[in-house]
């Protein structure tokens, strides 16, 4: 499969502050990658150096083998065939839908032109839509709009940023799928910026983590989630819940909450001691079991979530979450605290132990 875009050791300043630094990625020919991270952490400015809007001071970006920016060069926006795509649609309010969708197509025949925006209006499914004016249209028929004329010039990367906020969030989760399936269909690679971790669990196909102009970590969704490479990673991706833990042999930890065995090999040394994630919902609640003092705890709080209830649990002087489907605990109640099993993450205290 084709590399459509790499990003090799690349660094950004505004005037003298840095805001990336030495960053790598790659994206694959139909690749989706969401660009995740808290405010700040520099996602618009890595969209604006693939798109060629602010110089790179280190490194080098390619769009298909073509270097397209480097600290001495850098190829115009608009000779990069680039979709852009953001969160006001940035459409043109006096064309019509139509012309709003064949704006880019300048040099093509009237026919050809014709033909495409016709394409692009069932791709889209704004079909017998093309004459409406765009304030006649609701915001997620416009962020439509904006992918239809988006992909009429079939772009090699499509950019989008924070595409789907202005969108009412009852129809956010079905545009969000339609949108992915018309990429998809169409093997356009887009790099898709957002804040918010499920949108990008359901529009990408990876996930970059960006932390203060650094790329913490790459992978799909699944895999970051449940084996992050940092506190900060886990944090971003949900809830978790961090004991201190020892490695006693391959598979089994020394922890606050006694001795915990993994279901796969553990990756650091003997030894090694650090942080064991457990996210909530891998925490166990039994208020019958035989209690051992390091696990039994009380519960603090509780709070209904529909298909789990959230509850806080006081153990010595941790203070744990857990998801259950049992929502019968009452506060005040003894339980005893276990994990289930699966692979654990542990991050170590000591550089590569
Ligand atoms: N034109 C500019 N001049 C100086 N500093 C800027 C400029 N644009 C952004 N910054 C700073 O660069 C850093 C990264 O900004 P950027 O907009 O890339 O973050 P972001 O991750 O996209 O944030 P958000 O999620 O809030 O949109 C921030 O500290 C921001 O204040």
């Amino acid at each position: 499969m084709t590399t459509t875009l790499a990003i090799h050791n690349l660094c950004c300043h505004y005037d003298d502050t840095q805001v990336l630094s030495q960053l790598n990625l790659n994206l694959k020919q139909g690749e989706i990658l969401a660009l995740l991270g808290a405010s700040g952490c520099g996602k618009t400015t890595l969209l604006h150096a693939i798109a060629g809007l602010i110089p790179l001071t280190e490194g080098d970006i390619s769009l298909e083998g073509e270097l397209v920016s480097s600290a001495s060069h850098t190829l115009p926006t608009e000779k990069r065939q680039l979709g852009m795509i953001f969160q006001d649609y940035a459409l043109f309010p006096h064309l019509n839908v139509a012309d709003n969708i064949g704006f880019g197509l300048q040099g093509w025949s009237k026919a050809k032109r014709k033909q495409r925006v016709e394409e692009m209006l069932t791709l889209v499914k704004l079909q017998g839509l093309g004459k409406r004016q765009i304030h006649q249209l609701s915001g997620g028929q416009q962020q439509r709009v904006a992918i239809a004329r988006a992909l009429a010039y079939r772009p090699r990367l499509l950019l989008l940023d924070e595409p789907f906020s202005n969108i009412d969030s009852q129809v956010r989760h079905s545009l969000i799928e339609e949108i992915r399936e018309i990429l998809k269909s169409q093997q356009i690679s887009a790099i898709f910026v957002t804040h918010t971790k499920e949108e990008a669990y359901s529009f990408a196909d990876r996930l970059a983590l960006l932390h203060q102009g650094k790329l913490l970590q790459t992978g799909t969704p699944e895999s970051i989630y449940s084996t992050p490479n940092s506190s900060v990673v886990a944090n971003f991706l949900g809830q978790a819940n961090y004991v201190t833990a020892k490695v006693i042999n391959q598979a089994e930890l020394e922890t606050e909450l006694g001795r915990i065995t993994s279901t796969d090999d553990i990756e650091h040394s003997v030894g090694c001691e650090g942080q064991l994630l457990i996210r909530p919902q891998q925490l166990e609640l039994n208020p019958n079991a035989n209690p051992t003092p390091e696990r039994l705890g009380t519960v603090k709080a509780k709070r209904f979530k529909g298909g789990y209830t959230e509850y806080q649990i006081e153990l010595g002087a941790l203070n744990l979450i857990s998801h259950s489907q049992n929502s019968e605990l009452s506060l005040g109640q003894p339980v005893v605290v276990s994990v289930k099993p699966h692979p654990l993450v542990l991050h170590c205290n000591t550089v590569n132990a």
